[in-house]
């Protein structure tokens, strides 16, 4: 489904105002272009006309050139997180008509917009140049990686150490991917939630210890990053947690090192390599195409470069979809995508809904929604058994119709949220910062939109107001003890990253408000006068939630039209919790959910694949 924009009025900036009749001003009409899609690539194809040495009636025909089109096209696929266009398959939109590929291809190929280097085309697919070339590096970093020699090995040493880390037969599929580690450059590990992708990661550290003893080398200096800061607290902690110590993560950004005035270069590049041996990626989902560039250009060749992550979760909010391209496009069984299959932390039905969420790419659409429906129907037809959740089980709250807010969806609302968000209040009033923390982690309320009627803010301020009608404590929009927190930006000075949830809690001392964050294996507590840019977080979204756990989650299904509902969105949002997930709407948006796949165009896996020799 394309996503279109709807004018609010005349004034709309998006509509623009004085373009000439064309192909591209019925696309602006239709909602598809924006007026600053259509004026920047009817700038930029007038430059390049120009640099040609065209004359007036050249430039005058802009307005309806089908080259101009194709970069007005790519301008608006990135901000959907496409690195390019492709010209086999345009967005569908009512009425439009697309020029056929072939006859497009070869006005694209005769264009100026080619010849100045704006724009490069391969087969279907139409690049901007900044994309293709970063598409272009990143392939032949991850070729000469793999072509290089495989780094020393002691197998005696290695067989040993792979025993005694991953000693019993549930760590077989561990145990293959440790051995992939070691033995070659570059790894991309991939399983789903709870799959034991940490624990590979923990026992991939100890046995290159192991070999830089039985090497008589140096031990290894390991880098442990992520995209995002509160995913890189979490490796960091779980890292910790498996024994290992003095290992902390930090994020890409900051391993990369800022350069001042720059938010696309980096202090480590190819001149200034990072000086690492072993670099590991958490949460490489979401990672960027150009981040992967950057990343790619500052590890030296002979670094082992471990990138671990779900590909089925949502992807990087900026273009790319890295780690599905590279799982897609290294398709070879002797290339360096490994996959963990079996969950550990998943029993029941969570397990099955997340399997046939990730299986549904294999089946026709109506299997697909069949399989993914029939899990929630087990669950109707067997409730969970009294008192609480069987373990990793599903309920939907099928409503009958996906209208904005109707009286069931806020029945429901109340009865799964606001009995925790009223122990949350009971328990942060007490002091009992321990508990407050623990009860905070027990629930989640999810949400696709920030937006809206079925969105995070208007929820948020409902729950907050039916506290707020049986408490005269709690202070709608203020701080008050129970108030669920959720950060949204950096702030290493206070040691907070965006996405970092917290509770605000009465001091047991002295009766003070005091705002308290368990993140990154230390305890933040800070007054609530210091608290910078948080939200209150009885609801949050699924973009949000991504890299985090409760025991228990309900999700808001929006409404069937919405451009966010996906299967990427509805899988990142059920393995959130690890104990109880409940649905909240119609049956149409869940079969909606699970026949929507994010599809971002990419030219990335199709320069993985191996070449085939012509001979
Ligand atoms: N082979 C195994 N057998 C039994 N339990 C395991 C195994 N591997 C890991 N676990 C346990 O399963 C849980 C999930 O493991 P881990 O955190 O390594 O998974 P993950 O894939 O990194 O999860 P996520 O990325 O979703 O946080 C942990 O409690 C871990 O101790």
């Amino acid at each position: 489904m394309t996503e279109l924009f709807e004018p609010d009025g005349p004034h709309d900036v998006r509509v623009a105002v004085g373009a000439p009749p064309g192909r591209l001003r019925d696309l602006n009409a239709a909602g598809l272009l924006t007026a600053a899609d259509l004026q920047v690539a009817r700038r930029v194809g007038e430059l390049a006309a120009r640099a040609a040495g065209r004359d007036a009636s050249v430039l005058a025909g802009l307005g309806d050139d089908d080259t101009v089109l194709v970069l007005a096209l790519c301008l608006r696929a990135l901000r959907a997180g496409s690195v390019c266009v492709d010209l086999a398959a345009p967005p569908e939109v009512d009425g439009a008509t697309w020029p056929a590929s072939e006859a497009w291809a070869e006005a694209v190929d005769r264009s100026d917009l080619v010849a100045q280097g704006v724009l490069h085309r391969a087969g279907t697919l139409v690049h901007l140049d900044r994309y293709h070339r970063e598409e272009e590096q990143v392939a032949a970093d991850l070729r000469a990686r793999e072509e290089l020699a495989a780094p020393p090995v002691d197998e005696a040493r290695l067989a040993a150490d792979l025993d005694r880390v991953f000693p019993e037969d549930r760590y077989a599929e561990q145990r293959a991917a440790a051995r992939h580690a070691v033995t070659r450059r570059t790894t991309v590990l991939t399983g789903g939630p709870g799959t034991g992708k940490t624990t590979a990661v923990a026992g991939i550290l100890q046995l290159l210890e192991g070999q830089a003893q039985a090497l008589g080398v140096a031990a290894p200096r390991v880098a442990l990053a992520a995209p995002t800061g509160k995913a890189a607290a979490r490796l960091g902690e779980a890292i910790a947690e498996a024994g290992l110590e003095g290992f902390g993560a930090t994020t890409l950004h900051r391993l990369l090192g800022r350069r001042p005035g720059s938010d696309t270069r980096f202090r480590h590049d190819r001149a200034h390599r990072l000086p690492y041996d072993v670099v590991v990626v958490d949460e490489s989902s979401m990672l960027s195409l150009s981040m992967t560039a950057r990343l790619l250009e500052a590890v030296r060749p002979e670094t082992r470069l471990i990138l671990v992550g779900d590909p089925d979760q949502l992807a990087s909010v900026e273009a790319g979809a890295v780690l599905a391209d590279l799982v897609a496009g290294f398709a070879d069984p002797d290339g360096p995508v490994v996959r963990l299959r079996t969950s550990h932390r998943f029993g029941g039905r969570i397990g099955d809904l997340a399997a046939a969420l990730r299986q549904a790419a294999g089946l026709d659409d109506v299997q697909a929604a069949d399989a993914v429906l029939a899990v929630a129907a087990a669950a109707a037809s067997e409730p969970a058994a009294a008192p609480g959740p069987a373990e990793g089980d599903v309920r939907l709250v099928a409503l009958p119709d996906d209208d904005g807010v109707d009286a069931r969806l806020l029945d429901e609302l109340r009865a799964q949220v606001l009995p925790h968000a009223r122990r949350l209040r009971a328990v942060a009033e007490s002091g009992d910062v321990e508990q407050a923390l623990e009860v905070l982690a027990e629930h989640r309320l999810l949400c696709a939109h920030r937006a809206g009627p079925r969105g995070v803010a208007s929820l948020n301020q409902r729950i907050e107001g039916w506290l707020a009608d049986e408490d005269a404590g709690v202070a709608p929009g203020g701080s008050y003890a129970g108030r669920p927190l959720l950060v949204f930006r950096n702030d290493p000075q206070l040691g907070l990253y965006n996405g970092d949830t917290g509770v605000v809690v009465r001091s047991s001392t002295d009766g003070t408000l005091r705002a308290v964050f368990a993140t990154g294996g230390a305890r933040r507590d800070l007054a609530v006068s210091r608290l910078g840019d948080v939200e209150t977080m009885h609801a949050m979204t699924i973009h949000k939630a991504q890299g985090s756990q409760a025991r228990s989650v309900t999700v808001v299904l929006p409404e069937v039209d919405s451009p966010l509902l996906t299967r990427e969105l509805l899988y990142t949002a059920v393995t959130r919790a690890s104990a109880l997930v409940t649905m909240i709407g119609s049956e149409a948006s869940l079969r909606g959910a699970v026949l929507r796949h994010v599809q971002r165009a990419s030219g990335l896996r199709e320069r993985l694949r191996p070449r085939r020799s012509d001979g």
